[in-house]
């Protein structure tokens, strides 16, 4: 999607995609994924995911990635903590405590000459329409190092539709995007059935969420 179209999400409040609690996968896979406590988390478009403190609970740093400056000063308001800003090659990086807020365009994350060992992904890759999507998995593989996990959470529905995120990520797509530069191991589906309100409506047909270890060759 073009930058204008989250900035104006942002602007106009339509952020459905965020979750008020943390994500179910990721309390229960994290963990199986044996990243060190220490280890800094790269968390690419971020948005103000509460998912970023539950993994700084666990003991992480977080390095997260937004384009949206409204996400990232919604993110530290309400942690009530103030961070400090930095200019860093493309970005404004706002920083406090373990976590670093990069405010920009992942894309050019290249610039910053970093490697990671973890990565956390929830919405990230089915924000991007299917042509970016394997310009993402090719950064990812330059920005983790050798032997780094990943967990990727996507959707899959049907019918599926093309215009605006979520996207549709099914397993095959996930081989398909990541399977040469990372082993890849489905973990869990979540089966929202009914649950869904457009399942229940009947304009889907079935909506699941999945979830992946990926680990850097
Ligand atoms: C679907 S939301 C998911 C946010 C977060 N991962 C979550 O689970 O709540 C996608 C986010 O990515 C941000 N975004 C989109 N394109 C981006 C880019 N190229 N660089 C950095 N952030 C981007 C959007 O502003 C939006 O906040």
């Amino acid at each position: 999607m073009e930058a204008e179209f989250w900035h104006q999400r942002w602007q106009s409040s339509r952020i459905g995609f965020h979750q008020p609690s943390v994500n179910g996968h990721l309390r229960q896979f994290w963990h199986t994924l044996g990243v060190n406590e220490r280890t800094e988390v790269l968390v690419p478009l971020c948005g103000k995911s509460r998912d970023m403190h539950w993994l700084a609970e666990q003991g992480h740093a977080i390095a997260g990635f937004e384009l949206s400056p409204l996400a990232v000063r919604s993110f530290f308001e309400e942690a009530e903590i103030v961070p400090e800003p930095r200019r860093l090659t493309h970005y404004q990086c706002w920083q406090h405590g373990g976590f670093s807020l990069y405010e920009g365009d992942f894309f050019a994350a290249d610039t910053l000459g970093r490697r990671f060992d973890a990565a956390y992904d929830r919405a990230a890759l089915i924000a991007l329409p299917a042509p970016m999507r394997p310009l993402y998995a090719a950064l990812l593989a330059r920005l983790l190092n050798p032997g780094a996990m990943m967990l990727l959470v996507t959707v899959d529905y049907a019918p599926i539709q093309q215009q605006s995120p979520p996207f549709a990520v099914p397993e095959e797509e996930v081989h398909r995007l990541f399977g040469e530069q990372f082993s890849v191991r489905l973990l869990g589906r979540l089966e929202e059935g009914q649950g869904n309100p457009r399942v229940a409506s009947g304009e889907r047909t079935f909506f699941n969420e999945l979830c992946f270890a990926l680990r850097r060759r």
